[in-house]
């Protein structure tokens, strides 16, 4: 069939014109009167900051405050594909609860877009917007029933086993060994998640265990502007993310109905909610997925670094072997326990949850210090303007309009040079000096209506994994490609832009030595 040239051209004509709007055609009202909030330019309007989404640290640090001790500080807005964001960024207390507690910004709707690249509604409180809130809200109480105190207490004997197989498996036999915290690290923190709020399968099977590490990096290492906003454009880490889901989301649901299927019973969270017969296969299938997703991105990087920060030191490490050789052997005591007997693994196991929550005070400093300087992401709300009754939203002194996004940033906060001093400097006993003290001075767990849920979890996980480290090696010490050890000085950072993959910039590699002392060393399990 042949086609008319002319409708040939208008094809052209109508192409390029959605090309030209898509890339020149800044949503109506960021340019509005509404208020007086200073726009970020793009350089294409209609796709907005490409920058916020691809490098979000360098692209804020750029575009707000020139002042480099307080980085991200301001009110801002700018467009992303169609959208208006506000951008905000404070110590300000009363501007951080205006955003964490107000009950018309919905947190799902902020992170559908700002997150997962689906744009919100466009609709006020008590509809669609309402029902994605209450959907989310049901499987927020899923998650802190999989990760409550019980919970955390029954499990804490298979984390810390967990922990020193995968030291042994770093030495495999030998002395020392050169460890990459992202290829020895990681798998644990994601082994501890899957076997709190994923599946049992998973956790005692390496090789499922590994695939299913690799669907979920899959995923995330390939979230950009591109892979996310424009997700009809093909590319090839599109075809890269896809794959990676799909494995997450065959593995899960495949196995999720198996054992329904079976009639099998494991001992884990899925479990509880496959027995509650409140939820279907697939409902199931996102919870564990999404709980994996909460779970992982924000705890993996910052534990692996706190490790990192503690090698670059050797008299923090001492103080911190110290804090654990003594916490373990009163902890011994108290339970009547003959310490010399025990193997390392009893000593460790029998710990109770409240001593590994409220001992090891150094280590619990330590891990806050890592968070603060690695929090880069931010929190996210949808405005889709006041419900009924409620005000509208004013922002340091700025009416807000309706159907727009705010996200606050948590650096301006955490990387403030008057809230913590030389903020870019590891220092965990800086909070005994008492910065950081309250939710708003120090914003790395949220606050207000949706502070961490999974905050006693990361803290557990993270403590377990280290305290095991210090108590299971002679030493270990953060490296360079040389062998030659770092300083806290000169550990490198990850780039501040990645968010949660948080690979050093240089080559680090922890060294890490079995004990010494023969037989007197004492058995490991
Ligand atoms: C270092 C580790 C972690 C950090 C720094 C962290 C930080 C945060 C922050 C800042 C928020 C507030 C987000 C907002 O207001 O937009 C949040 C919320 C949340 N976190 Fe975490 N988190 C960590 C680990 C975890 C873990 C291990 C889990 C689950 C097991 C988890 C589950 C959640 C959930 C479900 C929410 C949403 C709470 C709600 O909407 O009410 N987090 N987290």
């Amino acid at each position: 069939m042949l086609v008319h040239p002319y409708t040939l051209v208008a094809a052209g004509a109508l192409l390029l014109a959605s090309i030209c709007y898509l890339l020149f055609v800044p949503p109506a009202k960021l340019h509005s009167n509404f208020n007086s909030v200073p726009v970020i330019k793009s350089r294409f309007p209609g796709l907005g900051a490409v920058g916020f989404f691809a490098n979000r640290y360098t692209f804020l640090s750029r575009s707000t405050t020139t002042d480099p001790r307080h980085p991200h500080h301001g009110i801002y807005k700018f467009s992303l594909l169609g959208k208006v964001v506000y951008h905000v960024g404070s110590t300000s207390e009363s501007v951080m609860r205006s955003i964490t507690t107000n009950k018309d910004l919905s947190f799902s709707g902020g992170n559908n877009f700002l997150f997962a690249g689906i744009a919100g509604a466009g609709q006020k409180g008590g509809d669609a917007q309402g029902k994605i809130d209450a959907e989310e809200r049901k499987e927020m109480m899923a998650i802190a029933k999989a990760i409550s105190p019980q919970r955390l207490a029954l499990m804490r004997s298979a984390l810390t086993h967990d922990a020193l197989e995968a030291y042994e498996g770093w030495l495999n036999g030998g002395e020392s060994a050169l460890v990459d915290l992202q290829k020895g690290y990681y798998p644990l923190i994601f082994r501890f998640t899957v076997r709190l709020m994923g599946m049992a399968e998973y956790a005692s099977q390496p090789a499922t265990l590994a695939k299913l590490q690799t669907g979920f990096w899959q995923t995330q290492r390939n979230s950009g502007y591109w892979t996310t906003l424009l997700p009809w454009i093909p590319q090839p880490r599109l075809l890269t993310r896809l794959c990676g889901a799909l494995t997450l989301w065959k593995m899960v649901r495949t196995d999720v109905r198996k054992r329904i299927k079976e009639g099998r019973k494991e001992e884990d969270f899925a479990q509880n909610l496959i027995d509650a017969r409140d939820m279907g296969v697939d409902k199931i299938a996102r919870w564990v997925i999404g709980a994996l997703l909460a779970g992982i991105l924000n705890t993996i990087g910052t534990g692996a670094y706190t490790i990192a920060f503690l090698g670059a030191s050797p008299e923090l490490r001492a103080a911190c072997r110290e804090e654990v050789e003594r916490t373990l052997r009163a902890s011994a005591e108290a339970r009547g326990d003959e310490y010399e007997e025990l193997s390392l693994h009893e000593r460790l196991a029998r710990v109770e949850l409240s001593e590994w929550e409220e001992g090891f005070e150094l280590l619990h400093l330590c891990f806050k210090e890592a968070i603060r300087l690695l929090l880069t992401n931010s929190l996210n709300r949808y405005y889709p303007g006041p419900s009924k009754g409620s005000p509208r939203l004013v922002i340091d002194g700025h009416p807000i309009e309706d159907d727009v996004y705010v996200t606050f940033s948590p650096p301006s906060n955490l990387h403030d040079a008057d809230s913590f001093s030389n903020p870019f400097h590891f220092d965990p006993y800086r909070y005994q000096r008492g910065e950081g003290s309250t939710d708003y001075s120090y914003i790395a767990w949220g606050a207000g209506r949706h502070k961490c849920t999974g905050m006693r979890f990361a803290k557990l996980e993270t403590i377990v994994a280290l305290a095991t480290l210090l108590a299971y090696s002679d030493d270990f010490t953060t490296v360079d490609e040389r062998g030659e050890a770092y300083g806290l000085d000169n550990v490198p950072l990850p780039d501040l832009s990645q968010s949660h993959w948080r690979e050093p910039t240089r080559y680090m590699r922890v060294r890490v030595e079995r004990k010494k002392g023969g037989e007197k060393k004492g058995r490991v399990f």
